[in-house]
Parts: structure tokens; sequence; C-alpha cells
């Protein structure tokens, strides 16, 4: 058994076990996919709201009772990592307190993930709502702005939209893929605007949204899998996604001492300002003065000036 210093016991991931064959069978192959890719360790960061079923997921994945599940906010929120392997390859989940408490961004939850994640690396970021809402607000564009300001742009390139409560019947006139389109497209707005991510940035490559159905009543189909309303055998289909965002191209988010308490990773420009301001001065308003001062030397005098101090010279 391995173990680093100050990080959780890895066990072997017995929870795969759990699930039925066909899910185990697609698992496998997945990670063995990935470990082709020479991936042999996966962190995944999961964020969002309070109450939205992070924990849930967590558990969903692992395919055990990992974490703590609770339908009201625990006491002591912390972020939590579950590590798992399994033929030679390592998940991590890490698991964090909900990042909104009383109508804001909880900035104090936000410093202690942060300190959490230092010198690990994030793979994949899952950003979790629930399917079963009807509005986005500021408060969740709030979010993504102080996920964004913590780790920069680029950790959306790593991320996902999960989709919680997918077993869900929409209000009478609409289709479960039109709502789940409508859904999507609101939330993944939400998140241009939050991560200030201009349409071109994404370059046809967009978020992926992924559907989760983490009560124990989900439906199932023939083989026993869970299944979500459109047929899609949710987990296999998570864990897919999953390993797509990870062959992007991209790379993942180290955290390290300057990303956490340097200055925000997306205005790091400003730190040039100093500098900037500096070069003019020396080299351009310096000059500049140069200049006047040698012209004013050239010409001597105005005409005005010489006959002004002629006529405060003379005594009355
Ligand atoms: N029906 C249904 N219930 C869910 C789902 N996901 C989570 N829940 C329930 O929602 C409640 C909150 O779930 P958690 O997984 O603890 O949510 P969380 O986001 O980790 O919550 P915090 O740790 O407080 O931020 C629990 O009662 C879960 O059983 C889902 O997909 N469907």
């Amino acid at each position: 058994m391995k173990q680093r210093m100050g990080s959780p016991l890895i066990r072997e991931w017995t929870g795969i076990q759990q699930f039925p064959a066909a899910t185990q069978t697609k698992l496998l192959e997945l990670l063995g996919k990935l470990k082709q890719e020479n991936v042999s360790t996966l962190t995944v960061l999961v964020m969002g709201k309070g109450g939205v079923g992070k924990s849930s997921i967590v558990n969903s994945i692992i395919g055990e009772r990992a974490v703590a599940v609770s339908a009201f906010q625990s006491e002591a929120p912390r972020p939590m990592m579950v590590s798992r392997s399994r033929a030679g390859f390592t998940l991590n989940i890490i698991d964090t307190p909900g990042l909104v408490e009383g109508g804001y961004v909880n900035d104090q939850a936000l410093e202690i993930i942060k300190r959490f994640l230092l010198n690990r690396t994030i793979d994949v970021l899952l950003y979790v709502d629930r399917l079963d809402a009807y509005r986005v607000d500021n408060l969740d564009r709030q979010v993504v702005k102080a996920i964004t300001d913590s780790f920069g742009k680029e950790i959306w390139r790593r991320g996902l939209v999960v989709l919680t409560h997918a077993q869900f019947s929409p209000p009478d006139g609409l289709s479960y893929d039109d709502f789940f389109s409508r859904r999507s497209e609101a939330l993944l707005k939400v998140v241009r605007l939050g991560a200030r991510i201009k349409k071109q940035d994404i370059q046809g490559s967009s978020i992926p949204v992924v559907l989760v159905e983490n009560s124990g009543r989900c439906n199932k189909n023939e083989s026993d899998e869970k299944i979500l309303p459109n047929g899609t055998v949710w987990i296999p289909n998570l864990v897919e996604i999953i390993t797509d965002v990870v062959s992007n191209g991209s790379k993942g988010i180290l955290v390290d001492k300057k990303l956490i308490e340097g200055p925000n990773p997306n205005e790091r420009g400003k730190l040039l300002i100093p500098f900037i301001l500096a070069f003019q001065y020396f080299f351009i308003v310096k000059r500049i003065q140069r200049w006047i001062k040698d012209d004013i030397a050239k010409e001597g005098l105005p005409v005005w000036e010489q006959r002004y101090k002629s006529y405060s010279n003379r005594r009355f």
C-alpha cells in the first residue's frame, strides 16, 4: 500500500465491483484507454453551490459511500479527497464544501479549498448544479467567477458542467430534451460570462454538459445499469466524458504557491504596470522634458517674456 506524507491512504477501488458487469467492463475499458495515453492518475475536483449533489456524485462514481451525504449542510465543511486505485491507475476525487453562504460566495471556503489543493494538479473540474431548476442568476455567475479567479480561466478547458436530479419530468408542454438544452444553454452562458470566455476562445470545443441521477431510485436498464430518462447509462457516460476532456490537448492546472498567494491569475498582466510606468517615465517623459529644455535654451526667451522682464526690472 502506498501512502504519501499527509495524504490519505490510497485504497483499492473495490467499489467498482458493486457496479453491474456491463458498467464494470466499460469503466475498465476507459481506464485502459487512459493508461495507453500514459495517464495513470486522475484528480477530479468537484465544485458548486451547496446541496446540489457534489458528495453524492463522488459516491456514485466510486461505487461506495466514501463521503457523507446529507440533506443539511455539515457543520465543519472541508474539502475531502477520496483516492482509489485499480490496475495501476489512481483516481482522486476531491469533494468540496458548497461555495455559497447566506447569498454570497464564501471566500473563506474558497481559500481553504485552494490551500488543500496546494501542489496538486487538477485534471478535471466538475462544476455541479441541478437540472431541475428554472433560472440562473447573478450568484451563479459569482460562483463561476470565484472559481476562475482562483485557478485561472484555463480551468474551464478541463471543465464539465454536471447536472444532478436528472430523473426529472419537465413541466407540461416541454419535452425532456428541450428542457435540458434550455437549462444547459442558460448555465453555459453564465459560465462564459463568469469566466470571461469569449466565444472564439472556445473554438468549437465547448464545455460539455453531463446529466447525473444520484438517487437510489434511478431507473435501470435490463443489465441493471442506472439510466437517464433518455436511456443513457450515466456513470460510464460521465467517466467517458471526463476521459475525453483529459485528452483534449489542454493542460491540467497545477496549484502552486504562486497560484495560491499570487495575484488573481487572470490579472497577472497587472504586475507589469509599475514597469510600464517606469519605462514611460524614463524613456518618454524624461526625453520630452529634455527636448523642451533644449528648445528653450536654443531659442532663448520669447519676445513677450523679454519685454516683461525689462519692465519688471525698471524701478519706479
Ligand atoms: N433525487 C436526487 N437527489 C439527490 C441527487 N444528488 C443529491 N441528492 C440529494 O440532495 C441532498 C444533498 O446532496 P449532497 O450530495 O450532500 O450535496 P452537496 O452538494 O455535496 O452538499 P454540500 O456538501 O452541503 O455542499 C441529499 O439529500 C442527496 O441525497 C440526485 O441526483 N437526485
